[in-house]
């Protein structure tokens, strides 16, 4: 079984959600030509990193841009993992994730856990605590935000459980783009799974983005990777690769839980 998926890699205008919205609508209905059966935002996608303004910014429960994501994919007849955007509830915000399936029904939560301290989320958001397993056409996903990728141990909870496709969102620095490829490369070989990563392009007042959104197979080998702008990087997963790779080195059989979890 094959699964083309599609990453927008789009600039984010800084705190200005109407203007996201319209980008975001313009590169998803450009994309769709290609058909893909999942389609990837990147990390806090409506807003960027507009921390000091997130209270007014936040979605009350995420309901506006859930709306705008399950029309789309309804319309499109296309799964959405919906990147993630700021969520404002009674006991603050976090920085969520909402997947959809083709039907436009959400299929999967996920509010980012580790918060980066170096660019202050921990001052302004609240972290989560919940899992983010969902399925895709039937196939067993995680969905994992930005600083994420340094926590191997919280990847390979999922992956545990089953998860063969870890979709990651993210808005990283340019200065640290030998990171992102190094670890979604060994998050990827490590899981014998696919890694599918949406990073954004572009800067705001604070930083450069490092674009180089990326899909890694099983094996390592990239199967599709962006360059540093605004780009839709389209990659097609074949699944018969997880089992192949499992095989020849047996990782998950060979883990020794009994020492470590
Ligand atoms: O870990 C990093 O270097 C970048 C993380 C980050 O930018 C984030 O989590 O938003």
């Amino acid at each position: 079984m094959n699964m083309k998926v599609a990453c927008l890699q789009m600039d984010i205008a800084f705190g200005d959600i109407e203007e996201n919205v319209k980008r975001a609508a313009e590169q998803l209905a450009a994309v769709m030509e290609q058909e893909p059966d999942v389609v990837v935002l990147p990390e806090l996608w409506t807003t960027g990193y507009d921390l000091t303004r997130l209270d007014v910014l936040g979605d009350v429960d995420g309901v506006h841009v859930k709306g705008v994501m399950s029309e789309w994919a309804k319309a499109y007849d296309v799964n959405i993992v919906g990147g993630s955007i700021a969520k404002r509830t009674d006991d603050g915000v976090t920085n969520t994730m909402y997947m959809f399936d083709r039907s436009g029904e959400i299929v999967g939560e996920y509010s980012k856990v580790h918060l980066f301290q170096l660019m202050d989320e921990h001052k302004f958001l609240a972290p989560g605590s919940d899992e983010g397993q969902f399925t895709v056409d039937n196939v067993p996903c995680a969905g994992f935000i930005c600083y994420d990728i340094r926590f191997p141990e919280w990847l390979r909870v999922h992956t545990s459980k089953g998860a063969e496709v870890l979709f990651v969102v993210a808005e990283w620095p340019l200065p640290r783009l030998v990171h992102w490829r190094t670890l979604l490369t060994a998050r990827a070989i490590e899981n014998q799974c696919y890694v599918v990563a949406c990073n954004r392009a572009g800067s705001d007042p604070n930083n450069v983005f490092a674009g180089h959104s990326m899909i890694i197979d099983p094996w390592g080998e990239v199967v599709a990777e962006a360059g540093e702008g605004e780009e839709m990087l389209v990659g097609t997963l074949d699944f018969a690769k997880i089992p192949e790779v499992r095989r020849g080195i047996p990782v998950f059989e060979d883990r020794r839980p009994d020492l470590y979890k």
